[in-house]
């Protein structure tokens, strides 16, 4: 195949970079000219016999290379005009498909409500962009920040990955919290220049990010985008900026990908994903390596393990279980080679918070300024899990108790879908640096949700 293509595509390519297509098209015009003029015999003619012709002759020569000249320069310029204008445009497009309302970002309301909500209530509190705040654990943490005293801001794109009323519901309980919430994307460079050249962060907390592990199979630009574009983005303002925060960012148990050594540690295999969006955490771990390494960012990754709990994620298998048990409908459970039962470790979302919180908490400074790397900065990872993986045959099982409802199960082979078979954290790092103690049960846990879910859905209960 391969040489087949290479057969037939150099009679192009030998065309396109033969010496005769490289020569400058000007000076070959200059050479043909050079053949047509001076040497044609009228011209000769009167070079020879008449002063006036050869004066004439000059000022023919004179108005000829004008005419050229000119005639370059206006085409030159006009390509210029419109390679530039093009580049215009695109740029214009982008600010007007990425963010439709720019100017809103310097309306003196927008920079008050930033402002406000970076205000720091307590000694030595930090000011924190929290990136995805309106998404799941990215509202919980930016609540758990704000309650504490620290300045935070939140920063997420809403986008219809899933219902977004329930990101704008997230939205508003933090609105209350006095977190005020930027509707933008961390594509956005210009935004956020803009907001960093207001606010000097102290941190960084990058929760954005495309979830899900079998969506992907759909839509593999979204991860691109924002796992790996997005991450990107942000890490190039936080470099540039003056001071450089310290950046806490979620990658994901789904690294370990088809690793099998129980538990999972952080030094284990992560170089065999199963799905993309394994693969773009994981190649956020290498990027954000390299912007330690280069810029001296101080970076700690967290590899969170499923986690659960009130205002989750409604594309998560406890969540639209529940939504199925309840409103009578089949739920599909996944089986692994020879029937047998996958497992997760599922963690509660408190559990999640508090290791994010003592991430920044220990967290050290960044050591580079103006974008030049001062020193060695902290390079860090670490698990978040619960240490005790459950089945999922036993995760409906629990929610069948706490729904008071039975449910239709249809069991099926667990499709190539990107999957793993189960996940087990080993969070004995997390222990001994952050303090790190998950406490919550699956029980326990499923318990909050449950009610979460039948208040907010207004669930009729018996
Ligand atoms: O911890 C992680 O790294 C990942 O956890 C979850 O991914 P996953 O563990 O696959 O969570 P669910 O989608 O809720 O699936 C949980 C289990 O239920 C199973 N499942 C899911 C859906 C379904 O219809 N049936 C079913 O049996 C899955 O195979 C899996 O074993 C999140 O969706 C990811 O965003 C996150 O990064």
């Amino acid at each position: 195949m391969k040489s087949k293509n290479s057969n037939s595509l150099p009679a192009d390519m030998y065309l396109f970079d033969s010496p005769k297509t490289l020569q400058n098209p000007l000076l070959q015009h200059r050479e043909n000219a050079s053949h047509l003029h001076p040497s044609t015999p009228g011209k000769a003619k009167m070079e020879r016999n008449n002063h006036f012709g050869d004066v004439q002759s000059r000022s023919y020569n004179f108005f000829f290379v004008l005419c050229v000249s000119l005639f370059i320069l206006m085409a030159g310029a006009y390509m210029l005009r419109g390679e530039n204008s093009s580049v215009e445009k695109k740029f214009r497009d982008v600010r007007e498909t990425e963010n439709a309302i720019p100017e809103m970002w310097r309306s003196q309301a927008w920079q008050k409500s930033v402002r406000q909500s970076c205000h720091v209530k307590r000694d030595d509190g930090f000011v924190v962009l929290v990136t995805g705040a309106a998404g799941f654990v990215g509202s919980h943490v930016a609540k758990a920040l704000k309650k504490r005293g620290d300045g935070v801001v939140g920063l997420d794109n809403f986008n219809n990955y899933y219902d977004p009323s329930l990101k704008r519901a997230r939205q508003s309980l933090l609105d209350k919290a006095g977190v005020f919430v930027i509707e933008g994307d961390i594509n956005d460079a210009i935004l956020l220049k803009e907001l960093f050249d207001m606010i000097p962060f102290t941190h960084v907390m990058h929760l954005a990010a495309q979830a899900g592990v079998r969506y992907a199979l759909e839509n593999p630009g979204s991860y691109v985008h924002s796992n790996i574009a997005g991450l990107v983005t942000l890490l190039e303002q936080c470099r540039k900026a003056n001071p450089q925060p310290a950046f806490v960012w979620a990658s994901s148990s789904s690294v370990y990908g088809l690793n099998t050594k129980v538990p999972f540690a952080e030094s284990d295999r992560t170089d065999q994903p199963a799905s993309l969006y394994a693969a773009t955490k994981k190649a956020g771990e290498e990027f954000v390596h390299t912007y330690n390494h280069i810029y001296g960012l101080s970076i700690t990754g967290l590899r969170f393990f499923t986690v659960y709990g009130p205002y989750g994620r409604p594309d998560m298998a406890y969540f639209s279980f529940t939504q199925n048990i309840l409103a009578g409908k089949p739920i599909t459970i996944y089986q692994g080679a020879g029937k047998a039962d996958l497992a997760r470790d599922f963690t509660f979302i408190d559990d999640i918070v508090k290791g994010c919180v003592a991430s920044l908490d220990t967290a050290e400074k960044s050591t580079g300024t103006g974008g030049k790397k001062r020193g060695p900065a902290q390079l860090r990872t670490f698990n978040l899990g619960n240490t005790s993986p459950v089945t999922v045959p036993t995760l409906v099982s629990i929610l069948e108790k706490h729904l008071k409802v039975k449910a239709k199960k249809n069991f099926v082979k667990m499709p190539r879908n990107g999957d793993v078979p189960f996940t087990h954290a080993n969070v004995t790092l997390a222990r001994n640096e952050l303090g790190y103690n998950p406490t919550t049960d699956l029980t326990s846990g499923l318990k909050k949700f449950v009610k979460w879910y039948q208040t907010y859905y207004e669930v009729a209960t018996s």
